[in-house]
């Protein structure tokens, strides 16, 4: 559709077009999930190099040929923006930076084929991968870079080059993607060895020269525009302080654009998804760059510009990002219309986008069938967000008359959605609306830890695991069977009940102190719970990557959210049938309910998170009625939701904090409250950690060799806490030498009678082989780390 071939290239320094209508990325797992099966069978050696690549041609042909159907037709409208794995390795790979000890899989030419490129990913035997960590607000992981003062850069892959060169064969020229300079530094961490004060944006110099090279074969290659993506430039939470990124951001830009648009280069558009560009508004809007993408959906169209500002920006086309990119909902297309207008006045040309790539959300609603009418025709997925943005950009060049009938449909959607049932329950919002102060408060810490002594009677350093067992494949067949409705939901409880005794049997055999019933029925920590509440519907293919070839598949909340049943009570209650030992009743915080699924955008997040808290103090009452002792409240997503910008953190902590006592304040003082947190590093938001007010904190810190106990301390914490002493992200089996170490360093800065022993995490993706063996050994190192602090040894 989109005619490329015998399109002229613009001549030097003549802007090409930029088209009216585009997205800024697009989800690259393919819809049935094919890049990731197509990785996982090259990675366990059943296909060849080859063969992957052939499924990646495939997957880039198939989006091409889709968004083009779906209205993506000007020139440069669709992105090239594939990847094997993540957008920021294919960054650091393309400008060589490689770290050294992966030197031996790079060729002499400097590239790194497939094979080494997912060793960087994954690491392999003793050569760790990349550190992994959370891409902005989102869920999805990136790796981290690592630049060094020695780093060589050069251009060193031309993978980007090919996609471009295979799309414009294929009749589309597309605006490749590619991380910005500034934001590709800013992410990046200093390499082992740099020297104090180090940082990687020092090397921001003798990296641009990099990117110029890279311009120029893109050009070369047929691109008349590319995306650069800087969103770090929307963030004041970044190491690196918001006016050093604007200066950065004027060096950077100032090089690229040295150079005249045509055979040097094609046309920049800036890309600042995530957020509202501030501090490097006006670097941005001086800058060279032929266009900026600007968030309209986090942020909201400048004002209050200098003259200079407006005039900078006035010789650019601006892009709009009025389509939600990582949410579910459709849009409001009257408003985004009038957001474009608005634009419209400050640019030289305005284009209707999505805010962010739309990586965030799964394919399509084609595959949706089940879902109830109502509650798909108030939804987009990437598909459908690609149509809102065409529909804008035919409103854009004729007119809103032109598009009557959608916007009409999208605002009777909204109508439609603003008063379906269970949107707004009336008894719901009573409930939120009456809770007090007093319902977020427990009673006083002393009179709690003498109350749980008593009733408890745990040994000194206390052992428990954080909740999952190995989850089997025959828990998985019988799980995935009931689901099916292919077994009895008879058989399948006393299935589930069968894996509880033998979870129970073996933690009692271990000699573990607090026991989990093992989660045998859970498919996921969330969605479990989603599918027990009002107010969510899950999905039945809305696969979204979390990173690398992980996908998750988040639950829909939609409405008011309430418990009609007990959810877990009667797993929790049967598993402690079987034991002295307490049990621990297991819990998902509302912050990770709301964090790992698309949350709904018509109410404020502390109302959603209040209703969440509600429900789960109402199942708290029913744990403790049936003699549960112990809770835990999991909040690994704590840290996740922590906004972008430094004067959004008090409120943001304030309501998710408050949500995590409004489910946990209600128990009695001799019930136990346990919370657990992972994935993050968590200096930042300590004092929230504290603030929860959590009885025991589990948290995980193996790999970091107990960092987190250091933060914690110089914070004053002084509650029950259990850093984790295995890592269990890896198959590796740590010693009892290994545990006693970790446990020796933790108490050097825990008090002896606060600290716990415990994994990192749940043990779902573990083996049972390597589970018991690595128990075996966390309850040896704990048995000698008793006998030196000359605490009673139970028998
Ligand atoms: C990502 S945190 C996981 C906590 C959960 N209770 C589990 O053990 O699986
Ligand atoms: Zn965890």
């Amino acid at each position: 559709m989109t005619i490329s071939q015998g399109t002229p290239a613009p001549t030097a320094g003549t802007i090409p077009a930029f088209p009216t209508a585009t997205i800024l990325g697009y989800p690259r797992i393919g819809p049935r999930r094919e890049l990731k099966r197509a990785l996982e069978s090259f990675w366990a050696g059943r296909t060849t190099a080859a063969e992957l690549e052939a499924v990646a041609a495939d997957l880039r042909a198939t989006t091409r040929a889709r968004l083009g159907a779906l209205g993506l037709t000007g020139n440069s409208a669709v992105p090239a923006a594939f990847s094997f794995y993540d957008q920021v390795l294919d960054a650091a790979v393309t400008v060589g930076a490689v770290p050294e000890r992966f030197a031996h899989l790079v060729a002499s030419d400097g590239t790194l084929d497939l094979a080494g490129y997912s060793t960087v990913a994954r690491g392999a035997g003793a050569l760790a991968p990349l550190e992994m960590t959370k891409w902005f607000d989102t869920n999805y992981h990136y790796l981290v870079p690592e630049i060094g003062p020695a780093t060589a850069f050069r251009l060193a892959s031309d993978r980007l080059v090919a996609e471009v060169a295979e799309s414009v064969a294929s009749g589309v020229v597309p605006r490749p993607v590619v991380v910005g300079p500034v934001t590709f530094l800013a992410l990046s961490k200093a390499a082992d060895g740099a020297p104090d004060g180090y940082e990687p944006l020092d090397r921001l110099d003798d990296l641009l020269p990099v990117y110029v090279a890279l311009l120029e074969r893109l050009a070369a290659a047929g691109a008349q525009w590319v995306q650069l993506d800087e969103p770090a430039l929307v963030t004041d939470t970044l190491r690196t302080a918001p006016d050093a990124l604007a200066a950065a951001a004027s060096r950077a830009y100032a090089v690229l654009t040295a150079a005249p648009v045509g055979a040097q280069r094609p046309a920049i558009l800036l890309a600042a998804p995530y957020g509202e560009l501030r501090e490097s508004l006006p670097a941005v809007a001086l800058s060279g760059v032929e266009a900026v993408a600007l968030d309209l959906v986090e942020g909201s169209v400048p004002s209050g510009l200098t003259d200079e500002v407006r005039a900078g920006l006035a010789a650019k086309v601006l892009v709009g990002g009025v389509v939600d990119g990582h949410n579910v909902w459709r849009a409001d297309l009257a408003a985004a219309v009038e957001r474009l207008d608005a634009l419209r006045a400050l640019g030289a040309g305005v284009a209707a986008s999505s805010s962010t790539s739309l990586f965030h959300v799964p394919h399509t609603l084609d595959d949706e069938g089940h879902l109830d009418a109502g509650l798909r025709s108030w939804l987009a997925f990437a598909d459908e967000k690609v149509a809102e943005v065409a529909v804008l950009g035919r409103a854009l060049v004729s007119g809103t008359d032109a598009v009557a009938a959608e916007v009409e449909a999208a605002s009777a959607a909204l109508a439609a959605r603003a008063v379906a049932v269970g949107v707004r329950v009336d008894a719901v919002r009573e409930r939120t609306a009456a809770v007090t102060d007093a319902d977020r408060r427990r009673g006083d810490v002393a009179e709690r830890r003498e109350a749980q002594a008593e009733r408890l009677r745990l040994p000194a350093l206390p052992t428990t695991t954080i909740g999952s067992f190995p989850q089997t494949v025959e828990i998985r067949k019988a799980r995935a069977a009931h689901a099916k409705g292919e077994l009895a939901t008879d058989a399948y409880e006393a299935a589930m009940r069968a894996e509880i005794e033998r979870v129970v049997r073996l933690q009692e055999e271990l000699g573990l102190d607090v026991l989990v019933h093992g989660e045998a029925e859970r498919n996921d920590m969330v969605q479990y719970f989603a599918e027990l509440l009002d107010g969510f519907a899950v999905t039945e293919n809305g696969w979204v990557q979390s990173y690398g070839s992980r996908c998750t598949r988040p639950s829909l909340l939609w409405g008011d959210v309430s418990r009609p049943a007990p959810m877990t009570v009667g797993w929790a209650s049967y598993a402690q049938s079987l034991s002295d030992k307490p049990v621990k009743g297991m819990l998902t915080g509302p912050v990770t309910i709301m964090a790992w699924s698309f949350v709904r955008d018509d109410v404020a997040k502390q109302e959603v998170a209040d209703q969440l808290g509600l429900a789960l103090r109402d199942e708290v009452a029913d744990l403790e009625a049936a003699g549960i002792a112990v809770v835990q409240v999991d909040e690994p997503a704590l840290r996740e939701l922590l906004p972008l910008r430094r004067e959004a953190h008090a409120d943001y902590l304030a309501w998710s904090v408050g949500s995590f006592r409004l489910a946990t304040a209600g128990a009695a003082p001799s019930t136990q409250v346990h919370t657990h947190l992972c994935y993050s590093e968590f200096g930042e938001v300590i004092g929230a950690i504290d603030a929860l007010d959590a009885d025991v904190t589990s948290i995980e810190a193996a790999r970091s060799r107990m960092e987190v106990l250091g933060e914690l301390e110089a914070a004053g914490f002084s509650r029950g806490v259990g850093p984790g002493v295995w890592d269990i992200h890896s198959p590796r089996v740590p010693s009892a030498e290994e545990i006693s170490e970790l446990l020796a360093l933790a108490l050097g800065s825990v008090d002896p009678s606060l600290l716990w022993v415990n994994p990192d995490c749940g043990l779902k993706t573990r083996g049972y082989a390597e589970t018991e063996a690595s128990l075996r050994n966390l309850v040896e190192a704990t048995r000698e780390a008793r006998a030196t602090l000359g605490a009673p040894v139970p028998a």
